[in-house]
């Protein structure tokens, strides 16, 4: 053995390590399911290089994983014949976690271990899970690039540290040995593993191999041979559960078959099976999970589906079948049509995966709206909770669907007494009065400011339901989208908010007449106002409120756009508003009668403050807002 170096893991492995004992208390056994996912991922990886390089298999051809007990060391033992691990390999893969944003999802965590062990569901907890039955894990791995002589030893306790030095292995792959607590052993027991292996791994494509005691009998008992010997016999399935028929698969084994592609502890959501023949053969399997994973926001988060060609595991998160906004999409794509030498780079631009992501996106868009109509409504609600953001982006990212994702949005609304998002676009048409010819809505900070918003008391009043929004993506969103079934989207902030037939005739007149009557008013406040707004109006969509702003012309910033365009680091021009007034309002009114132009001043400026306020546009000088308003209280 050469000499044993030391390493210390990745703070997060740290983290990691800390919180598995919590969160897998309850199903310690899953440790089997990752370790056997993982060996069959390395044979898949394996089988994929040797389609053009078949001399790397050698002597040893018959793809496998075997796992075996040994009672008296008590030890359990994984091994595969897949690709293996280089020393450096090994240090890289077993040492630190490579997805993107994990340094932020640790940082997230409160630091209550129960909260968190829970989080920790979210993340897929992999190789790691070993250290939950076993007090030390050695893993011996030969890489099929490498010598015998080359092969690494990692040994850890699981503590803050692991140890690897060089050693012999005869034979490629990877084998994974546990040292089990001394709680822990009826994982050596041989029908636990059965049961175990048969529950985790039925599905998966690799034949699992335990030890069998043969007894040979009659005729098969040759002269002098031992009356029994041990034998490595298949104890799994080994058929891909995609590639059975969907009529012969159970709920359970579906189930089973997710938590092995998602390394998810929890149960999807729902599933969708897909065999397709004709012009183009595939089979697609697809999963909504419950949660969503803790990087659904980050950039460079890995998704897509695990790409099979011929049945032959091409690739994991292709995301060349899976727009964006489906990206919670966990599943297997199999393809007959594409060539087995695929790469990205061909996906990128070949026809046949165009026609793959249409077909899939439809698919997954009907396992949506299948969620939708089922009976038991706290399934849509989990859904939308989880991934309705980030199906809005579909609105704007995928114009063809446009009006599957339109029937699948829930909002808020005025109609509803709390913020809870259950109202669809069809609810709120088929509650639309009859005059009532537009679809109104409102993007704010949070459901508090929306709901309260000034802007909505018009529409309030005749009894017009708003749809409330306040999620980031929503103003974004609703800028790009112009109509639904022949409704425009109309936000009620807009500079000509159009009642349409909803005004009448009489109510025009008298808001015209208002504006005439009050022309003096309005010029005044302007000029008291001297270059801080560019139009003094009457509002039409005010009742309780003295005041609002909005945008200047039809430019149309909102505040919240504002915001988020601030945020990501643009300059935006300084806004000039225009200013609606209520004439009827007693402040309105008490401003008026004012004859002292200092004090009239005060007021317009109190009134602008205010509506600028309850638009969530802050102030230029909070300070100077507060000693206005105290003087006027003492006044
Ligand atoms: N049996 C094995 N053979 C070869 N490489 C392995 C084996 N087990 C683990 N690895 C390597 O170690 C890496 C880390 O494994 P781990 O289970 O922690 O995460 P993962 O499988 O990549 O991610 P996740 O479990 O979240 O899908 C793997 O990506 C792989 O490169």
């Amino acid at each position: 053995m050469s000499e044993v170096e030391k390493h210390g893991f990745q703070t997060e492995v740290k983290q990691l390590l800390g919180l598995l004992a919590n969160s897998l208390y309850s199903n310690k056994e899953v440790f089997l399911r990752e370790l056997i996912s993982n060996a069959s991922d390395a044979i898949d990886k394996l089988r994929f290089i040797s389609l053009e390089k078949p001399e790397v298999l050698g002597n040893d051809p018959e793809f496998r994983i075997r796992v075996s007990a040994d009672k008296e060391k008590k030890t359990l033992t994984i091994s595969d014949n897949g690709l293996g691990m280089t020393r450096q390999e090994a240090i890289d893969h077993l040492g630190t976690i490579a997805k993107s944003g994990t340094a932020e999802f640790f940082k997230n965590l409160t630091g209550d271990q129960s909260k968190d062990s829970q989080l920790i569901g979210q993340f897929g907890v992999g190789f790691y899970s070993a250290f939950v039955v076993a007090d030390k894990v050695t893993v011996i791995s030969r890489s099929y690039k490498s010598n015998a002589d080359e092969a690494v030893c990692w040994v850890s306790d699981g503590s803050g540290e692991f140890e690897v030095s060089q050693v012999t292995k005869a034979d490629r792959g990877t084998e994974i040995i546990l040292s089990l607590r001394d709680d822990e052993t009826e994982f050596l027991e041989d029908w636990t593993l059965r049961s175990n292996i048969s529950k985790y791994s039925d599905h998966i494509s690799v034949p699992v191999q335990m030890l069998e005691t043969v007894k040979p009998e009659g005729d098969d008992k040759k002269e002098g041979e031992e009356a029994e010997y041990t034998e490595w016999k298949q104890v799994n399935d080994a058929k891909a559960l995609w590639t059975k028929n969907p009529k012969d698969v159970s709920d359970d084994e579906y189930k089973e078959f997710y938590k092995h592609i998602s390394h998810d502890f929890q149960d999807p959501l729902t599933w969708t099976h897909n065999k397709v023949e004709g012009s183009q053969e595939y089979t697609s399997l697809m999963y909504i999970p419950q949660r969503a994973p803790f990087d659904l926001f980050n950039r460079e988060q890995k998704h897509g589906l695990k790409l099979y060609v011929q049945r032959v595991f091409i690739m994991d998160d292709a995301d060349q079948f899976m727009p964006g906004y489906l990206r919670f999409v966990k599943g297997v794509l199999d393809s007959n049509d594409l060539p087995l030498n695929v790469s990205r780079e061909i996906l990128q631009s070949n026809k046949i995966s165009a026609q793959l992501k249409k077909a899939c996106t439809k698919k997954a868009l009907q396992m949506i709206a299948k969620l939708a109509k089922d009976d038991d409504k706290t399934k849509y609600e989990t859904f939308w909770a989880q991934f309705g953001s980030v199906l809005k982006e579909g609105l704007v990212e995928d114009y063809e669907n446009r009006d599957e994702i339109f029937g699948l949005l829930r909002f808020a609304s005025t109609a509803n007494t709390g913020s809870e998002q259950n109202v669809s676009l069809e609810d709120y048409i088929s509650r639309m009065p009859e005059k009532q010819k537009n679809i109104y809505f409102i993007t704010a900070e949070s459901y508090q400011a929306a709901v309260a918003s000034p802007y909505l008391e018009t529409l309030k009043k005749k009894g017009v339901e708003v749809l409330l929004m306040w999620e980031r993506v929503d103003e974004w969103v609703m800028n790009q989208v112009s109509e639904y079934k022949d409704k425009k989207f109309i936000n009620v902030c807009s500079a000509d908010l159009d009642l349409g037939e909803l005004e009448d005739k009489a109510e025009k007149e008298e808001q015209e007449a208002k504006a005439t009557e009050n022309k003096d008013l309005l010029e005044r406040i302007k000029n008291a106002l001297a270059g801080e707004v560019s139009e003094v109006k009457v509002s039409g969509r005010l009742v309780d409120t003295p005041s609002c702003v909005i945008s200047e012309g039809n430019a149309m910033l909102t505040a919240q756009m504002r915001r988020l365009l601030e945020a990501s680091g643009q300059k935006l021009p300084e806004e000039k508003f225009v200013l609606e007034i209520n004439p009827d309002h007693a402040i309105i009114k008490k401003m008026s009668a004012e004859a002292d132009d200092a004090k009239f001043k005060d007021w317009a400026t109190l009134v602008l403050d205010q509506a600028l306020l309850a638009d969530q546009r802050g102030l230029k000088d909070p300070v100077a807002y507060v000693k206005l308003v105290n003087s006027l209280l003492l006044a």
